[in-house]
């Protein structure tokens, strides 16, 4: 099991470990399943941070206006674009999405890890600027019928709605070559459990661990 950094027990020893952020990124076909993977990773992991994105799309049943999504019109979305407050934004089933970039760079300064549920224009964008904070994985569903069938037992969308996503979800997908990591969601349970595995490993990657070559050297020293 590996002990989180903020566990690390105080006492002899070298000097604490410290961590580097990181974007952890989920991007699929509409209802593939990244929305209620990202859940259930947050209620595991009281170290990552959501990216709440702003979009024009009109909200869905339930969907709460700060928590889902941040919901403007889109002149309030152009303004954004205009002032560079979003970090990346794109156009997708016709509906603009925006991530806003200060709470982004508020996350990284404290070091946190942060969550963004966007598509794959806007995980290029990101890759383009911060290449190395990011983390990306792809989710897959297990076939095309399977994934028609969540679109409709979620029951959020017209069929109208879903029919164009469907058109489009041959062309999302081909973007898994884009990403790191490629995952199919067969069984929610286990898809959490393989992100979970993947930000595990990202977070020991050599150059996210801060004070890594202090550590080392006090050890050396007999500490
Ligand atoms: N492994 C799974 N098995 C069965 N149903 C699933 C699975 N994962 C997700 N679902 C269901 O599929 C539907 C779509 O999931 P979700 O909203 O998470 O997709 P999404 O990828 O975030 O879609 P979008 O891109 O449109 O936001 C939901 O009703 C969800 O409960
Ligand atoms: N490039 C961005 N894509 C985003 C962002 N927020 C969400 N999305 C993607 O849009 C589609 C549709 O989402 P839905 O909530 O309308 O079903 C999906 O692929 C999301 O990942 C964003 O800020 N930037």
């Amino acid at each position: 099991m590996t002990i989180p950094m903020d566990l690390q027990p105080a006492g002899p020893g070298p000097a604490k470990i410290g961590r580097r952020g990181l974007m952890l990124v989920l991007s699929s076909p509409s209802g593939a399943g990244k929305t209620t993977i990202a859940r259930r990773m947050l209620q595991r992991n009281s170290s990552l941070t959501m990216s709440v994105s702003v979009t024009t799309r009109p909200p869905r049943p339930g969907e709460v206006d700060g928590v889902d999504y941040h919901f403007i019109d889109h002149a309030a979305f152009e303004r954004m674009v205009v002032d560079k407050q979003l970090l990346e934004h794109a156009r997708v089933f016709g509906n603009y999405y925006g991530t806003p970039r200060a709470p982004v760079e508020l996350a990284l300064s404290k070091g946190r890890e942060i969550l963004f549920d966007i598509d794959w224009q806007g995980t290029q964008q990101l890759a383009e600027n911060a290449r190395d904070d990011l983390v990306s994985i792809f989710v897959l569903p297990p076939s095309s019928k399977e994934l028609e069938r969540r679109l409709h037992t979620r029951a959020q969308d017209s069929v109208e709605v879903i029919a164009g996503r469907m058109a489009k979800a041959a062309d999302e997908m081909s973007h898994y070559f884009d990403y790191e990591y490629v995952i199919v969601n067969y069984d929610v349970e286990n898809s959490v459990h393989q992100v979970q595995s993947i930000l595990e490993a990202e977070r020991l990657k050599r150059r996210r661990q801060i004070g890594l070559s202090d550590f080392v050297r006090q050890l050396q020293e007999g500490a």
